[in-house]
């Protein structure tokens, strides 16, 4: 696949994350105003909402862009998606007929607030980092049995919260947990002190289901992706997790990049899950490959001070597709719905520099990392978090936006809470 040309130029540069190939989903509002549907391009959002309201664009008989999230859109289905895409395209390629209308409805990116980009009805974060789960079961647990028994026959997984998913750019505050930390005899409650990013991949269901459904029909159900980052308090974590898992230490926020990048704008960067080290039941196998070779990187900036990339890394490295894990879920009967986010869990390759979070980055704060300025074992007030994506395609990419948050103190500790 090589660059589709726009008639907007910064959309036809070699490193825009935003070229007539993407056309990827947000909602925008522009100097406080209400808060609407846009589609990247180049360096505008063209507003689709608007060009809805006007007639310009019609899907599946009724207006489903009124509204400022994606999900009436996802709720029309895989041939809805399709047309939508070819309609905007449309409007945007070179020497487009329809140039005009499109530019009554461009906006400077620069000039816009993102806001999240859909309702997220639930939300399911996985463990199917290869690396990852190694690396953390030799730190939690045991290094000579570091994968869990079942971690090579099923894509594990806990409920997460919706309630905690936020857009980048939200700050996010260190919590406050239960924390018992290593030689102390009894628990106390403070400020987390082993606060952590996950770089993750987010897929967005876009198609509920009732009952079982195939890997081929789970692929199918997924709208589109984006970037996650899974806040994580280690210390909190450690203390609370056996034996249901993670809770309160990954409830305080998961931030999301603002652009759902379609599932359709991915298709060229298909690549196959790693050799299975045993066989999948029958099931859990993939009918083709369902990853997508998306380069990452996370980078921390301290307050005041310049940034620097901790980590890079590539979504290929996931032992687990999205398809595979959505078709898990619903193993149990378990109903999806529009605006179910699966998490992939954290992604981290087989190098110390590949790492998806700070807990394998400093390997549990014994090795900080270097920073400009400065070292990290976890994350400190005031810095900023930034996961990267792209998509590197002939000549073009297929970029995500930033997904962005800055870690604010804790909360004041309640006298009743001493
Ligand atoms: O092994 C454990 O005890 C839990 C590890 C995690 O951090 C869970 C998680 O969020 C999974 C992931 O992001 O891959
Ligand atoms: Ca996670
Ligand atoms: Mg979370």
């Amino acid at each position: 696949m090589t660059l589709l040309r726009s008639w907007i130029d910064s959309a036809n540069a070699p490193d825009c994350a935003f070229p007539l190939n993407n056309l990827p989903c947000g909602v925008f509002s522009v100097q406080g105003d209400s808060p609407r549907c846009g589609v990247a391009i180049g360096d505008f959002i063209l507003d689709v909402s608007a060009l809805e309201e006007e007639g310009l664009l019609q899907l599946g008989g009724h207006p489903v862009l009124d509204v400022p999230f994606w999900n009436e859109l996802m709720e029309l289905g895989p041939d809805a998606w399709a047309d939508f895409r070819a309609q905007v395209a449309a409007f945007l390629n070179e020497g487009s007929p329809k140039r005009a209308l499109a530019e009554d409805h461009l906006m400077p990116l620069a000039d816009a607030v993102l806001h999240m980009p859909f309702l997220v009805s639930e939300y399911t974060d996985f463990y199917a980092g290869r690396h990852h789960a190694f690396n953390v079961g030799s730190m939690f647990r045991d290094p000579e049995n570091a994968l869990p028994p079942n971690w090579l026959h099923i894509p594990i997984g806990y409920n997460g919260r919706a309630s905690s998913v936020v857009v980048s750019g939200t700050d996010v505050r260190r919590p406050l947990g239960q924390l018992k930390p290593p030689g102390a005899d009894v628990p106390h409650f403070g400020p987390s002190k082993r606060f952590d990013f996950e770089l993750e991949m987010g897929a967005v269901v876009g198609q509920a289901s009732e009952g079982m459904v195939s890997v081929e029909q789970a692929e199918a159900m997924i709208f589109g992706y984006v970037l996650l980052n899974d806040w994580s308090a280690r210390d909190i974590q450690a203390w609370e997790y056996q034996p249901l898992g993670p809770f309160q230490a990954k409830a305080t926020a998961t931030t999301i990049s603002p652009w759902i990048v379609m599932a359709a704008a991915l298709q060229p960067f298909r690549v196959a899950t790693p050799p299975r080290e045993v066989p999948l039941l029958p099931y859990l196998t993939e009918p083709r490959p369902m990853l997508y070779d998306v380069q990452l990187e996370v980078a921390l900036q301290p307050e005041g001070g310049p940034e620097t990339v901790l980590t890079r890394t590539r979504y290929g490295e996931m032992y687990y597709s999205a398809p595979q894990q959505l078709c898990h879920h619903t193993t149990s009967g378990c109903p999806m719905n529009v605006g179910d986010l699966l998490g992939s869990g954290t992604i981290s390759g087989p190098g110390k520099a590949e790492r998806g979070s700070l807990l394998e980055l400093s390997w549990g704060g014994k090795e900080p990392v270097a920073i400009t300025g400065g070292s990290r074992s976890f994350i400190e007030d005031g810095d900023t978090v930034t996961l990267r994506g792209h998509a590197q395609g002939d000549g073009y990419r297929i970029g995500f936006g930033d997904c962005a948050g800055r870690l604010l103190p804790a909360p004041a500790l309640p006298d009743w809470a001493r």
